[in-house]
């Protein structure tokens, strides 16, 4: 059952350019996407194609300068800003992607402990630690004395700790070694397993393909494919997008291809499909209207002529 709806959302910053003059710039347009309990989703796309972003929406976290439209919906009921406030890191807690969100004034023990809602604070805290071989010392430490790779651990241990429902991970293996990767994403499957849904944003396909059950395909601020996992396959021949396809095939266990041409940005969007500049199969009506998101083969597909 889909627990978390996002329907129709767009994101626009408005920016001073010179002077007094402002600029809208459309960053994620006509975005859907719904998490399942039990299930991981994963979310893959180029840098800047706006996957933060959207778990910023959902956490209620965008900047002050955000402009947003569209509906989320949590267990059924509309997100308001005060309900996001209510949930978060509590039923719907995030993995940031950047170390600066950790408290940088209070000792880290202490910040995990304030993220755990039932059962003795303490002694979660430790087992978490130990789990993400974070020694008992780190406890008393502020953010400023970690490592990089121990201040993703202590954020993946505060997400852990908290028992929520839907968990939110925006990139959280860089620079974690590979064992400790490996016991996340163990760790992101088994939250799953027990009835969380979890979104799991990242660069590494290869990761997602492991754990995940579905994958989102990211391209300039929206998604062009949702997909079962068991698409990403062989030459990628049951995906349902050609920017998908082409992904799939760069990667260098595959055919190592890469794409020509580069993902546009933000403000200078093409008017039709936003992949159609790049696309070998375009035509004429690509290039003019937009497509829109339509279920294909047990998935979505962003593209007139898959089939
Ligand atoms: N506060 C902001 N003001 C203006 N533009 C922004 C702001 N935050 C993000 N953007 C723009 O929105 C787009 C999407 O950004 P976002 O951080 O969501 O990308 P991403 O897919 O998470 O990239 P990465 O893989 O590098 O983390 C980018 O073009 C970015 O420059
Ligand atoms: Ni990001």
């Amino acid at each position: 059952m889909s627990i978390l709806e996002v329907q129709n959302l767009s994101i626009s910053f408005q920016q001073y350019t010179s002077g007094l003059k402002q600029k809208t710039t459309r960053v994620i347009s006509s975005l859907d996407i719904s998490l399942n309990e039990g299930e991981i989703l994963a979310v893959v796309g180029s840098s800047g194609s706006g996957k933060s972003l959207l778990a910023h929406a959902i956490l209620g976290i965008l900047p002050d300068h955000a402009i947003l439209s569209g509906t989320i919906t949590y267990d059924g009921e509309r997100l308001t800003p005060a309900r996001q406030a209510a949930l978060r890191g509590k039923e719907i807690a995030l993995i940031p992607q950047s170390v600066t969100y950790l408290d940088p004034l209070m000792r880290v023990g202490a910040q995990v402990r304030t993220a755990v809602r039932n059962g003795d604070a303490a002694e979660k805290q430790r087992r978490v630690f130990e789990q993400y071989q974070l020694d008992p010392a780190v406890e008393k430490l502020f953010p400023f004395q970690l490592s990089g790779g121990m201040a993703r651990r202590v954020l993946v241990s505060m997400a852990m700790v908290s028992g929520a429902r839907v968990l939110i991970a925006d990139e959280p293996t860089p620079g974690l070694d590979p064992a400790v990767m490996k016991e996340a994403l163990r760790y992101f499957r088994e939250l799953a397993d027990s009835g969380a849904a979890v979104m799991l944003i990242t660069h590494d396909i290869d990761s997602a393909t492991q754990i995940a059950d579905k994958i989102a395909v990211f391209y300039a601020g929206s998604t062009v494919e949702v997909a079962p996992v068991k698409d990403f396959e062989e030459s990628g021949e049951r995906l349902r997008h050609p920017y998908s396809r082409a992904l799939w095939r760069a990667l260098p266990q595959n055919d190592f291809v890469p794409i020509p041409g580069s993902q546009p940005k933000p403000g200078s969007l093409p008017e039709g499909c936003t992949f159609a500049p790049r696309c070998e199969h375009a035509v004429a009506a690509c290039a003019s209207v937009q497509p829109e998101m339509r279920e294909l083969r047990g998935g979505m597909v962003r593209c007139v002529h898959a089939t």
